[in-house]
């Protein structure tokens, strides 16, 4: 029996089609799908490769660095023992280790709970990975075990410019040669920072502590905790390039002018606004007067000369002239309480913490109270003596031939009400003085407060007339803003305290002791930009986040002040305090015990005012006697009065200041500047609540 053929099923034939259809859907999505992973992936990979050479985040940077344990390092610093310090920090403790090839190092043991310890750590591994130079200290390693964390660098045998220039114990004086050679190692260590890093890097925090020295006594820079990546159109960088085109053009035709006796320019004022509206742009980098400057002075650079230093150290310091060597090692390193502890010491803020819940006195830590290097005083101490020795009776020749103790921090209240009164007016000022000199049983009037009056009272005259415009106009753009806790100083908790603000004040005062973030720029726009020699001022203390607060006292330029907006120009400030400290073997801010013209212990006013009289060698290190080429002498100190200027633009930058030290460009004329001002700011609130009070 023939079969009969079987009729095609239409439903089987429907279905292998439309099987067929999926399958292609599925093929097609699945190849758009992977070309689009595939597109996503080649854009990944060329954007990494083509990352910025020195970009600390770059993955193929070519230093590795190794990660050490923690065994490895105690048996490297034989269980970090005392025998074994070389240093201590803000936020750890340094020693000596070796490790089994052999091979020295020095091993950063940060301290386990400082906030800024981490920060320094993430920056310090950040920065220094991608950073290999010989004027920059290398990271070798790091180790990272639960809550330890220690940074392994190479070790400088010996070990800061700090512990060299101040070293107290020894006959030890650095021959010019050697200074001079240092404070072109440094330049040129900024100069790798900021011109051949991409993008650059600003280090934030150049002081003596932070200059490490080589067998050869060559220096490297160190300590990046607080340095920067400079972002391409950070508006901090152009700020003074444009939104302040006008006070700047004001500014600098008065300092090329010479006009040293010029208050600041009421555009400056707006100085604040600027920065809070300033916008990103690409053009940051718009330094234009340096080249432009009439360059006048002859070629410097003959043979140096064969310095061989000798000498006893001058009894010049605070630190008491006969320790010993290891005594300094202790009073160095163990005696005063670490920067941070002081900021607790020196209870300067109202509240115990911010908005976030940080402890609000890290920011002291951070920023404020940080000092240059060893602890020889506290920072209380060098507060009050600083504020005593330019405002206070105390500071008078009488109260000098007398004094043998720091003024304490009532003290420092004291003079801080007295000073209140004494700068409404010029009138007002011998008022305040009298009423001060009757307070402590003196009338005489002192010389250090004319000098005073006549660097500040024309500045703070024009404040008053300013300020009334500027609160008018902040009332306008103010808006309702997050709370920022308030970073008091010693005085203003005091009058808090005592209940002693003045009822023009209470518009500013908020009860409970916070003040807001438009309430901080107002404040900062009745104040002088540039004018503050403990730079970083309470503008900017009571504008920024903790993270932000960062400095070391009188090495920190003005415009920064803990702002946050790090600029190369920022550390060329510093670097003219390093230069002037270098060639003058003095701290920046020089309080003796023993007799001494006060004029002398503010380095950098001091060099201003020699630079006026035209004998700047003065400030050469008297210990060097005649051992020294003169006119290097004079061409370093001209340039760090150059680098010292309170507008940054007007400062060199650091390829000028190398072609310069190399003998290559001429310096330009110094234009005379006000000296930076004693914490007029605060004395400036004060003296209006001061006087509020009284009326
Ligand atoms: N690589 C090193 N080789 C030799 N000594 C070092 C090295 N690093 C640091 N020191 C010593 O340890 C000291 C402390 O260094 P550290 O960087 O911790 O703190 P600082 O710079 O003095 O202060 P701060 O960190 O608070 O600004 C230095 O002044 C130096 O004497």
């Amino acid at each position: 029996m023939a079969s009969r053929p079987i009729p095609p099923n239409p439903r089987a034939s429907c279905f292998s089609k439309s099987k067929a259809v999926f399958l292609a859907l599925t093929i097609s999505a699945t190849v758009v799908i992977l070309f689009t992973l595939a597109y996503i992936l080649y854009h990944l990979l060329y954007s990494l490769i083509h990352r910025s050479r020195t970009n600390p985040f770059d993955s193929a940077a070519p230093f590795k660095l190794r990660k050490f344990t923690y065994k490895e390092l105690k048996s490297a610093t034989n269980q970090f023992s005392p025998e074994n310090s070389i240093g201590k920090g803000g936020s750890g403790s340094v020693f000596r280790g070796i490790l089994s090839d052999g091979k020295s190092v020095a091993v950063k043991k940060l301290d386990s709970s400082s906030l800024q310890a981490e920060r320094e750590f993430q920056n310090e591994l950040t920065m220094l990975v991608g950073i290999r130079s010989p004027y920059v200290v290398s990271l070798l390693g790091y180790c990272l075990e639960n809550n330890k964390r220690l940074l392994i660098y190479e070790y400088m045998p010996n070990r800061s410019l700090q512990d060299l220039l101040f070293s107290t114990g020894t006959n030890f004086c650095m021959s010019w040669d050697r200074r001079f050679q240092i404070i072109q190692d440094v330049a040129q260590a900024l100069e790798v920072l900021h011109n051949e890093c991409d993008p650059p890097v600003i280090h934030g925090d150049v002081k003596p502590s932070n200059v490490l020295l080589d067998w050869d006594f060559r220096a490297k820079i160190s300590d990046f905790g607080l340095s920067r990546i400079k972002v391409e159109g950070e508006f901090g960088v152009e700020m003074f390039s444009q939104d302040l085109g006008k006070s700047q053009e004001l500014w600098k035709s008065q300092e090329l002018s010479g006009n040293s006796n010029v208050g600041t320019p009421a555009n400056e004022m707006d100085f604040a606004h600027s920065l809070q509206v300033s916008s990103p742009s690409k053009n940051s980098r718009t330094f234009h007067n340096w080249n432009s400057l009439n360059l006048s002075s002859s070629n410097p650079f003959e043979k140096f000369n064969d310095v061989k230093s000798s000498g006893s150290p001058k009894g010049k310091e605070v630190l008491p002239a006969d320790v010993s060597g290891e005594d300094r090692k202790k009073s160095s390193y163990d005696d005063g309480p670490s920067s941070a502890e002081h900021s607790k010491d020196l209870d300067l803020s109202p509240l115990g913490s911010d908005v976030t819940g940080n402890n609000t006195k890290q920011w002291g830590k951070d920023w404020w109270w940080v000092q240059d290097g060893s602890g020889e005083l506290c920072s209380k101490d060098y507060v009050t003596e600083w504020i005593g020795s330019q405002i206070c009776p105390s500071a008078s020749p009488e109260w000098r031939e007398e004094k043998t103790r720091s003024p304490n921090l009532d003290e420092l209240k004291d003079a801080n009400q007295c000073q209140s009164q004494e700068f409404e007016s010029g009138h007002a000022f011998n008022e305040g003085t009298e009423q001060r000199d009757r307070k402590i049983g003196k009338t005489k009037p002192r010389k250090m407060q004319e000098w005073w009056k006549e660097e500040h009272l024309d500045e703070m005259s024009k404040k008053g007339s300013r300020r009334k415009t500027l609160e008018s106009k902040m009332k306008k753009k103010k808006k309702k803003s997050f709370k920022l806790p308030h970073f008091h100083l010693g005085q203003r908790l005091y009058m808090l305290k005592a209940g002693k603000f003045g009822t023009h004040d209470q518009n500013n005062r908020n009860p409970d002791a916070e003040v807001s973030f438009s309430r901080g720029w107002k404040k900062k726009r009745t104040h002088s930009m540039g004018s503050d020699m403990w730079s970083g001022d309470l503008f900017s203390r009571e504008l920024s986040s903790t993270t932000n607060m960062r400095g070391t006292l009188c090495y920190v330029a003005p415009e920064y002040g803990g702002c946050g907006y790090l600029m190369e120009k920022t550390d060329i400030y510093s670097l003219g305090v390093l230069i002037l400290v270098i060639i003058s073997g003095r701290r920046p801010l020089h309080v003796l015990n023993s007799p001494m013209k006060l004029e002398k212990a503010n380095l950098v006013s001091w060099s201003r005012q020699l630079a006026q009289a035209g004998n700047v060698l003065e400030l050469v290190d008297e210990r060097l006697k005649d051992a020294y080429n003169k006119e290097q002498a004079t061409l370093c100190i001209n340039l760090a009065l150059a680098c010292l200027q309170r507008m940054p633009e007007l400062r060199p930058d650091i390829g000028d200041i190398i072609t310069i030290l190399r003998g290559e460009m001429d310096l330009p004329p110094l234009p005379f500047e006000f000296s930076p001002s004693p914490p007029s700011r605060l004395f400036s609130r004060s003296r209006r609540k001061q006087k509020a009070d009284t009326e």
